[in-house]
């Protein structure tokens, strides 16, 4: 049989992105799963999404990380799945979709795929990190030499450690350039590696950077290795809220493959 699929990326973050509204892809098998984002033997990417039917909403987004698991939520991954849904006429300029962590809502701005994320209520401030959830787990550092961080050997010491351990978290490394501007290199759970950009990251990092003082504004710039994100929200007294990541997402290539 052959499948067909797409190719997407969002600031360098690649994904397979399947039609799967007529359900006939096979979701358990993992090692298929992890067969086609192999970069060599297969298509290639940082994970796979499948679009499908939802009774009340647009549409469903199911994502598995490249190791062929199912994951948490995917922010680059929405982006695309956003302009996915367009290109197959599903939505013209906005949507409301599922995703694991609930419902999203996103517009599509021209180049740009704008996506509401969760509320997040929990930021947890240690003395040299943050850890809190914006749909995916996020640890989040600050780094003077952003340029020369083993991204792959720290970042897999801190995800497999504690008090991650089993279950694990994504890892951001930050430098601040400005109060509006920072850094951002990511070494993503269930790719196991680096990423060139990560959503839920960056927007994790824009919270984490507002919570620590490090900025008081709520319009922040994320540089990227694969390009630039742009994160807003507001702060209310029960924690974060109206939480936008805006970026351009990408439809790259067409192809079927034998599986
Ligand atoms: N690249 C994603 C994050 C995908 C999920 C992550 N790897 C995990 O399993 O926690 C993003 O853009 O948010």
């Amino acid at each position: 049989m052959m499948t067909t699929f797409y190719k997407y990326q969002g600031t360098g973050n690649d994904f397979v992105m399947i039609d799967n509204r007529q359900l006939l892809f096979d979701k358990n098998n993992t090692k298929h799963i992890k067969a086609l984002c192999n970069r060599r033997f297969g298509i290639g990417g940082d994970g796979l999404i499948l679009l499908e039917n939802h009774d009340s909403l647009d549409f469903k987004m199911v994502y598995y990380n490249a190791d062929g698991n199912e994951s948490t939520m995917c922010g680059n991954g929405g982006r695309c799945i956003v302009a996915f849904a367009n290109f197959l006429k599903i939505i013209e300029n906005r949507a409301k979709f599922m995703a694991i962590d609930g419902e999203h809502e996103a517009l599509i701005d021209g180049d740009l795929v704008k996506l509401q994320m969760q509320n997040v209520s929990d930021v947890q401030v240690n003395k040299a990190h943050v850890f809190l959830n914006t749909g995916s787990p996020h640890h989040v550092q600050m780094a003077a030499d952003l340029k020369n961080v083993d991204i792959k050997t720290i970042g897999s010491q801190i995800r497999y450690g504690e008090p991650y351990n089993d279950t694990g978290t994504n890892v951001n490394f930050v430098t601040k350039n400005s109060d509006t501007n920072f850094s951002v290199r990511t070494y993503e759970r269930g790719v196991e590696d680096e990423t060139l950009s990560c959503g839920t990251g960056v927007t994790a990092v824009a919270i984490a950077m507002h919570a620590t003082g490090e900025t008081k504004n709520n319009l922040i710039k994320l540089n990227t290795e694969g390009g630039a994100l742009q994160v807003s929200f507001e702060k209310s007294p029960s924690g974060y809220y109206n939480i936008w990541l805006i970026g351009p997402a990408t439809q790259v290539f067409k192809g079927e493959i034998a599986c």
